[in-house]
Formats: structure tokens, sequence, C-alpha cells
């Protein structure tokens, strides 16, 4: 059995404008798991995301950042993205010009367009023509985000708030969609506020103030988090 881990952070420290976002992070996602992180705003999730996936301006300034056990924290985003990584945002960007099936098809695609439209609630009849521009609902945006990974079938799938704009009738097909990236091989790395989707993971690392201060099963990080236990500041985002 293989136990190097898909991704490992090792003292990594980032800092954005003179500002000191990510300090000595410690995190490591064995293949296979679902890893939530929580944290209040601002509490550095995104640019957690952001410097794992190779964002431009995201290097560590200390630390290391293995991926397979090799170290990817020199490695441009495209170099990562073609060893497995992929990062769906937040608030993903919009192309004019690109229909839905287009989209999908970028990359070198592992599943049809039509599959992942239909894993993620969106009639792939209704959706393969639209265009991926203003005319899409931010729900229906974030869908084709969640498509488009599930498209890729990457080893690393990251999730920048999955449910932010979805509907709450509909988060027990996120919540599915999640399930099927791990059930087809997918290590995911999954950022959300919705205990309910938080509650799915293998695993959950808490960051404040821009560290990690507590791991383990999603329930005891829920309640660590919630019950403000945080050392460090009390529940407060951390401030040094
Ligand atoms: N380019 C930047 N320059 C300076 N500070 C930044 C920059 N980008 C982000 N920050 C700050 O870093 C901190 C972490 O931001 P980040 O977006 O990672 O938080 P988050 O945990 O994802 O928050 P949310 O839950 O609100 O999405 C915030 O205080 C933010 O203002």
């Amino acid at each position: 059995m293989n136990d190097t881990p898909l991704l490992e952070m090792r003292h990594v420290s980032l800092r954005l404008d003179g500002r000191q976002v990510l300090r000595d992070v410690e995190l490591t996602l064995s293949p296979g798991e679902i890893h939530v992180l929580l944290g209040a705003n601002g509490s550095g999730k995104s640019t957690l995301a952001y410097l794992v996936m190779g964002c431009g301006g995201y290097r560590p300034e200390n630390g290391e950042l293995l991926f397979g056990g090799l170290s990817i924290a020199e490695l441009p985003i495209h170099e990562r993205a073609r060893l497995g990584i992929s990062l769906a945002w937040q608030e993903p960007a919009r192309f004019e010009g690109l229909t839905v099936m287009e989209y999908l098809s970028l990359g070198s695609p592992k599943r049809t367009a039509a599959e992942c439209l239909d894993r993620v609630g969106l009639p792939h009849q209704e959706y393969l023509l639209r265009m991926v521009d203003k005319t899409l609902s931010g729900g229906e945006r974030k869908r084709v985000e969640l498509a488009a990974l599930l498209a890729l079938g990457p080893k690393l799938a990251i999730l920048d708030e999955p449910t932010a704009g979805v509907d709450m009738l509909s988060l027990g097909e996120i919540i599915a969609v999640v399930e099927f990236f791990c059930e087809t091989g997918s290590t995911v790395l999954l950022i959300t506020h919705q205990q309910e989707l938080a509650e799915h993971a293998d695993r959950a690392s808490q960051l404040c103030g821009g560290r990690i201060v507590f791991s383990g099963p999603p329930e005891e990080v829920v309640a660590h988090y919630k019950a403000r236990l945080c050392r460090r500041c009390d529940g407060e985002t951390c401030h040094d």
C-alpha cells in the first residue's frame, strides 16, 4: 500500500502585500480523503487554496509544499494542473463566447460534459449549449464550475465554498458530488461554512489567523470551532 501523503504542507508561511496571511501551516492530506477546512472569514482558507493551486503571487516564503512527495512550491499553475491539482473557485469567472459544452471539454476530460452536468443537477439537455457568461445565474455558474472539475477527475480537487449561492434544497446534490469525487479516486480539500457538508468529510482542520489550530474528526473540529476553543485567541480571529 502506498502511504505517501497526497499533499503535505510543512511550516508554510505566506505574506501578501506585506501582510502575514498564512503562518507555519502544517497540513497533510492522505490519498482518497475528504478534508474540510473550517475557519472564520478572513482566516486564510482561500489563500491556502490559491497557494496549493499555484496562483500568481501565492508563493510560500517558508516551508515545504509537497504533492505525492514531489516539491511543487516552484511550479507554475499549469504544471500543477498537469500533475492533477484543480480548483473550483469561490467566485468562478465567466467566459464570454464559450458554451458550457466547450468549457467542460477543455483539458483532457475523463467524463462527458453531459454526465457531469447531470451530476451537479443541471440537466444536460438544457445547459450544454448555454454560454458561460452573465446569462448563467450565480448558483448555475458554481455548479458548472463543479462539473468542470468532475470532468477533469483531478487527483486533488480543491472546492472553495461549493455551496455558496446554491439553494439549500440542493445541498444533498453537492454532498453527492463531493462523495463521487472520493469514490472515483480524487482527494478533496473542501472549504465550507456548512456544517452539514463538513460532517461528510473524513477529517477536518480549523484555520485561525492563518494557522491550523486544530485537526481531527470533523465533528470534533466543528465542535472546537463553534465553542470558540482556539487557545490563542479565545475564538476571535488570531492577531499577532
Ligand atoms: N492580496 C492581499 N493583500 C493583503 N491581504 C490580503 C490579500 N488577499 C487576502 N488578504 C487578506 O488575507 C486574509 C485571508 O483572506 P482569505 O480570502 O484567505 O480568507 P478566507 O478564510 O477565505 O475568508 P472568507 O471565509 O471570507 O472567504 C484576509 O484578512 C484578507 O483580507
